[in-house]
Order: structure tokens, then sequence, then C-alpha cells
């Protein structure tokens, strides 16, 4: 099987990019084959998949023109993705199938409003956001922490700590309380650099720890401004992560606003033969 692919990253959060504009080439993306690319050994590698579909094609009724079909490296479905959103929008541009610097993109969770900087980073109105309560999340090295529900489009446990390392190797999954999250959960520890600053790990629902995840950083930002009684609008938190920095923005309307890197490092046509 012959098609055509890219590789990109937003903070080290990496992808396989697949062209698929009217949803031809990939069928309903099989979840074993998503997983054989994401493989690091295995396959090419990658935290997860955008396919690059119209959203006409996928199904979807949207005024945004393409569609993210996002997929986790194990083959899983996820509402959303915002490091993956700004990659998106990266090819978008890159390959012209947009022409302006303001655009919407069609998500499992909704139209995300994307807008390019003259400095390159790329700002995605992820919208609006819920807040949960509390529950502990444990991992597997035994440091349990109690964590905040917070859902940026997909679930996730907010959890401080004086020092991101506590959480240890997070080669497995932390546990949490399936009755708070019965789809799962992706799962955050924090702790505090400064005013307005923090350091973060996470460990994906579907992907294991990645370098960064988009909606982690803003459920984080969210986490952190509730924690600190911050009500001020808009107010701004620089997110440090693995993989680089990211800046979370609570706007006037309530909305949660990530900005930060997208690059595409290859592209090319590949044989895929396993
Ligand atoms: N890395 C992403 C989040 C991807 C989805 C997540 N693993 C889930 O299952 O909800 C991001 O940048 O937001």
């Amino acid at each position: 099987m012959t098609f055509s692919w890219q590789k990109g990253h937003g903070t080290e959060n990496d992808f396989v990019l697949l062209p698929d504009h009217d949803g031809t080439v990939h069928g309903d993306l099989d979840p074993s084959f998503v997983a054989a690319l994401c493989h690091r050994r295995r396959g090419i590698g990658a935290d997860g998949v955008l396919r690059v579909i119209r959203s006409s094609a996928a199904g979807v009724t949207s005024e945004a023109e393409w569609f993210m079909d996002y997929r986790n490296a194990d083959g899983s479905i996820s509402e959303m993705c915002g490091n993956g959103v700004r990659v998106f929008a990266r090819h978008l541009l890159d390959e012209k199938l947009v022409d302006t610097d303001r655009f919407a993109v069609a998500t499992r969770d909704g139209d995300k409003l994307v807008s390019v900087g003259a400095d390159g980073q790329i700002a995605v109105d992820m919208g609006a956001f819920s807040i949960g309560g509390y529950s502990e999340v444990r991992t597997s090295e035994g440091l349990a922490v109690t964590a905040r529900e917070v859902h940026t489009g997909n679930p996730h446990a907010v959890a401080f700590v004086d020092d991101v390392e506590q959480a240890g190797t997070l080669l497995t999954e932390p546990r949490f309380d399936r009755e708070v999250y019965p789809e799962g959960v992706n799962i955050e520890f924090v702790a505090r650099r400064g005013p307005g600053h923090v350091r973060m790990r996470v460990h994906e629902r579907g992907s294991g720890e990645t370098r960064s995840c988009g909606t982690g950083a803003c459920a984080v930002g969210i986490a952190t401004a509730l924690a600190d009684g911050d009500t001020a609008r808009p107010t701004e938190y620089r997110i440090d992560v693995p993989g680089g920095t990211v800046h979370v923005t609570l706007d006037e309307n309530d909305h949660v606003v990530l900005t930060g890197p997208a690059e595409i490092v290859a592209r090319g046509e590949m044989e895929w033969m396993a």
C-alpha cells in the first residue's frame, strides 16, 4: 500500500500526518494500522496520527473545510488534541490548503479557531472548558496525589506536586478513579516555578508519557488559576513541558487559548509493508 505522509511535532508531541482529502485512501483508518505506524521500534514512531480529511468526506457538519481526524498511538480515538491542531494548521498552511492566517479547523470537539502570529507561533481558541471535583491518582511507584478534574475537550486529572520528577518513570499508566473517568484520563503532574509559571509532565490516555500535551497544558492553566483564586481575565500562564514551552490564556469569554510552536519535519511517499 502506497500513500503520502508527513511527520510533525508541537513541543515534541509528535504526529504522523496522513493526507486523505476525500477519505478514499485510508477508509475507516484501522486502529491496528495507526498503532503500527506510531510504534517507536516497529513503525515510524509518533504519539498519534492526524488524518487530514475534508469535513464533508468525514461526514462532519462544519463551516470548516478541514477535519482533524485525531488518533492516539494505540489506535484509540480522542475528541481533541491541542498540539495536534497546531501541527495540523501548520500543514494546511505549508500545503496551501488554506489561504489566510486565521481559519477554523473542525475537530470531534467542534470547530477551533486558529491564528498564526508574525513570530510563527500558532494560537488556538480551544473554546469553553469544564471543571469537576477531586480524586486520587497513584503512580506505579507509589506516589498518591489528589487531582482536579478538568475537561478541555478531553478529560484531564491535574495533580500538583513539589517537583514533577516525583511522578517517577511514568512507564505505566497511573491508577485513577474509573467512576470519575469512565473513558480514561490524561494525567498531568504540575509543579510551580514562579508567578504564572508552572512545569508539567503528562501521562496521556492512549499514548503513554509524552513530551507535551496541549489540552493538558490548558487543563493545567485552568487548575492553576483556580488554585490561585486568579479570576482576572485575560490571564496567562507559561507552561514548561519536557519538549518546550506553551502559553495558556484564559480570556474574557472564559475560553482557553493555547499558543505554541508547530513544525513539519519530514514528508514523503511511503510503501507500507508490515
Ligand atoms: N497530545 C494531545 C492530546 C491527545 C489526546 C489524549 N491522549 C486523549 O486521549 O484524550 C494534546 O496535545 O492535547
